[in-house]
């Protein structure tokens, strides 16, 4: 099970190619605009083609990846909704009634759902059965999962990524479904980075006052009884993540290694790839942060992560959907780079440089 990644990732991360990059950044000032006038998406294209080799880098086909899993710590009360909620909404995924199943279709890219460890799954045909248990253990009283579990987690990510990239994709969006994950993200977050659960916790799917007390509460006791090593990401994952996070780290990974861009979600997402950023250090390089999420430790989580988010329109749903909607940015980009005319091919007059003639 743990073959290729992890021979890959003992390989240190691929280098970014500098020449496409290169090559891309000289077609953007050729195109019909005044030089840089694209802003951003002159970057996200720089930095994709550096990602790809591809100085005309393309994203479609996309692939959308929501891992699911449960979480032992959601029966403490840190959601504002019922656990059994992760489980109904495999059902809503596949029949395309969930908001990512929505921007999925919209964009025309493949929806991928996998049970990483839901408890008391129903039996859905087309979500992929990788559970690894029937949820995490309550982290408020010991480990989430042991170190083999952790591993394994990853390694589901991994290899459905793969299965992905082999299908074709050339970009992935890895989302999430997990009621309690957002306290689960937030311990993570807070282990690896050393900043206190205060500013890392929020309200998640909407909590009152006394339920982020209650969920504050809940991640200094997780931390508590853990102690996770800040320096083992694998620890911290064992000790107070999630199966979900892991599946999504996996997968984040998989893009890295394999040099395609993957488009980081909200909070948990976001917590996943710290943690794979951890485990392969420099891998961030190949993930574009999609959209700064509502839920209060996301910011910290970025800046952590050194990846500034394309939008912030204040969404809190996680499942993918923040990295969904900047995928059509990302994908409008690349279409301008790829079908505006030069100034030479529209005999257009280009910029006059400064100096003589
Ligand atoms: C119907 C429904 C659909 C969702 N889709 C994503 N989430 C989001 O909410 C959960 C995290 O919030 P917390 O930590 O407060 O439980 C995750 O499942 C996340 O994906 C949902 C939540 C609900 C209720
Ligand atoms: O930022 C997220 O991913 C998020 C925030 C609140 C609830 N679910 C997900």
């Amino acid at each position: 099970m743990n073959g290729e990644w992890q021979a890959l990732l003992s390989t240190g991360v691929p280098p970014l190619n500098r020449r496409a990059a290169r090559d891309a950044y000289v077609r953007l000032c050729r195109l019909t605009k005044p030089r840089g006038s694209l802003g951003r998406l002159e970057a996200v294209v720089v930095r994709l083609a550096a990602i790809t080799g591809e100085p005309l880098p393309r994203v479609e086909p996309a692939s959308i990846l929501v891992f699911a899993g449960d979480h032992g710590v959601a029966l403490r009360g840190v959601s504002a909704y019922p656990p059994e909620v992760t489980g109904q909404m495999l059902e809503n995924f596949r029949s395309g009634g969930a908001a990512i199943s929505v921007l999925a279709r919209r964009l025309g890219a493949e929806l991928t759902v996998v049970d990483a460890g839901v408890r008391k799954a129903p039996a859905v045909s087309g979500v992929l059965r990788r559970s690894l248990g029937e949820g995490t253990q309550d982290i408020t009283l010991g480990p989430a999962m042991d170190r083999a579990t952790a591993l394994a987690s990853i390694a589901v990510g991994w290899e459905v990524a793969k299965e992905a990239l082999d299908r074709g994709a050339r970009l992935l969006v890895p989302g999430e479904m997990g009621i309690g994950n957002t306290t689960a993200a937030a311990a993570v977050a807070s282990a690896l980075t050393g900043l206190s659960p205060r500013l890392l916790v929020g309200r998640g799917t909407g909590l009152g006052q006394e339920g982020l007390q209650r969920k504050r509460a809940a991640v200094e006791a997780a931390l508590a009884a853990n102690r996770p090593d800040p320096a083992d990401a694998l620890d911290v994952l064992a000790r107070v993540g999630g199966f979900e996070l892991g599946g999504i780290a996996g997968a984040f990974l998989a893009a890295a290694f394999h040099r395609r861009p993957a488009l980081v979600d909200g909070f948990i997402a976001s917590a996943a790839a710290l943690l794979a950023e951890r485990l392969a250090p420099g891998a961030r390089r190949f993930w574009i942060a999609g959209h700064r999420s509502a839920e209060r430790g996301h910011r910290r989580v970025l800046r952590a992560l050194r990846l500034r988010p394309l939008l912030e329109l204040g969404l809190r749903l996680g499942e993918g959907t923040g990295a969904a909607l900047a995928l059509e940015l990302v994908s409008a980009a690349c279409t301008l780079q790829r079908e505006m005319a030069t100034f030479d091919e529209a005999g257009v007059s280009d910029r006059e440089e400064s100096g003589p003639g």
